[in-house]
């Protein structure tokens, strides 16, 4: 039965998509899940936590894998996929390179496209590079598009976008939170998370993550110098959250390796990653997601960035922007580790990021385009 291809690659549009799904499920929509498998080991644990076997794993990851190779390779063979299913819609998320080689083939074919996480810009082409680019183009492709924000719909329109096809969602990570805090799994602590709380004890804990693309190299050295500095204070703890990719966690591994008050943490599962970031003090992080969850969970943020596609969270004041200079990183560190009404306000701050309802108004919304699309499909025949 034609039925709606949701197409994924990556950890982030994993946990932000699974929502929808479920929500399509449970309306009794026809759903093909079909994943690239751009991310492996960290995206599997997200289906595994979830219960979910895709219906369609292209296993498309090599070591090292550049945007324009993985678009290569991904190119004839999510086109096959759509030939073979007849989808009477695709469905992608956010910004990467999954998502912007099936919105082309989906074009190509002529099949109409979704866009989760839709209007997101830092209005800066090369930061980050290549997502900026993707979720523009992508724009261009989609003819429903799902905004998290007001604020995101209010680009889509400046672009030219219809405003009969922007939907208000909110975002889908804030469905996947409460799924998971009310998931009756996510109370047992794993042995990982019991040990970096245990080292934490008496003292303030910070968490961090980075793994974009414009940190690496000297980006990961001056935030490693960064953490080091704030380590050596003694009344802190930190756990850093160590990315799969090589690029990413190397230089974090060589520089604190054996660092008093640092707990290296390879990848942790999103449940525990999710507990860590509810204790914490403070988040260091360049990550797109953190940027949601952790005002979500009223900690406050330092994104280790020079520019971001939600501005909500700065706006909100839930948010700030330090960079990756370490002396702007320590400082700004310091202020809410020293300053308890600065933290306070942070930790205060409205919250821009919706309901957790995101995936129920998504799936209505496409169930109400279903007829529509299933007709097209047969005129295509
Ligand atoms: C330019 C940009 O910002 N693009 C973003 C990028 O996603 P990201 O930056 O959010 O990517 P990550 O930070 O890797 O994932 C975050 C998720 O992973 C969980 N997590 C994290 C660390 C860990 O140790 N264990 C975990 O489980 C965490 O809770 C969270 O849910 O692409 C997405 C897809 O299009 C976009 O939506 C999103 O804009």
């Amino acid at each position: 039965m034609a039925g709606i291809l949701v197409v994924f690659g990556t950890r982030p549009e994993a946990i932000k998509l699974i929502p929808v799904v479920r929500a399509l499920q449970r309306r009794r929509m026809a759903v093909t899940v079909c994943t690239t498998g751009q991310h492996r080991e960290i995206l599997d644990s997200v289906l595994h936590g979830a219960g979910l076997a895709p219906d369609i794993d292209l296993a498309i990851m090599r070591d090292d894998q550049s945007p324009i190779d993985l678009m290569a390779r991904l190119l004839p063979r999510l086109t096959k996929v759509m030939e073979e299913e007849r989808p009477c819609r695709v469905l992608v998320h956010g910004d990467t390179t999954t998502a912007l080689v099936a919105a082309i083939c989906a074009y190509h074919l002529e099949i109409p496209v979704g866009h989760v996480e839709a209007g997101l810009r830092s209005g800066d082409n090369r930061q980050p590079w290549p997502e900026e680019f993707n979720r523009k183009s992508i724009s261009a492709i989609a003819d429903l598009h799902f905004a998290p924000t007001a604020h995101a719909a209010k680009v889509l329109e400046a672009e030219g976008i219809p405003s009969a096809s922007i939907h208000v969602t909110g975002n889908t990570s804030v469905d996947a939170l409460h799924a998971i805090r009310s998931d009756p799994r996510y109370s047992g602590l794993s042995l990982g998370v019991r040990a970096t709380l245990a080292s934490t004890l008496g003292k303030r804990f910070i968490l961090v993550t980075c793994h974009r693309r414009e940190n690496h190299g000297r980006g990961l050295a001056q935030i490693a110098t960064a953490i080091r500095a704030i380590a050596s204070r003694g009344d802190v703890a930190l756990g850093i959250c160590l990315h799969p990719n090589p690029n990413a966690h190397a230089p974090l591994r060589t520089m604190l390796r054996g660092c008093e008050h640092v707990n290296l943490l390879p990848a942790p599962t999103y449940p525990d990653f999710i507990k860590l970031l509810s204790t914490a003090h403070l988040v260091l992080t360049d990550s797109g997601g953190v940027q949601e969850e952790a005002p979500a969970l009223g900690v406050p943020v330092l994104v280790l960035r020079n520019t971001t596609e939600r501005p909500e969270g700065i706006e909100s004041g839930a948010a700030r922007l330090v960079g990756s200079q370490a002396e702007t990183i320590i400082a700004e560190t310091y202020r809410l580790l020293d300053d308890p009404l600065a933290h306070a306000r942070m930790k205060r701050s409205p919250f821009p990021y919706g309901d957790g309802r995101a995936g129920e108004r998504i799936a209505s919304i496409l169930a109400s385009q279903r007829e529509a699309d299933v007709s097209l499909l047969t005129a295509r025949r």
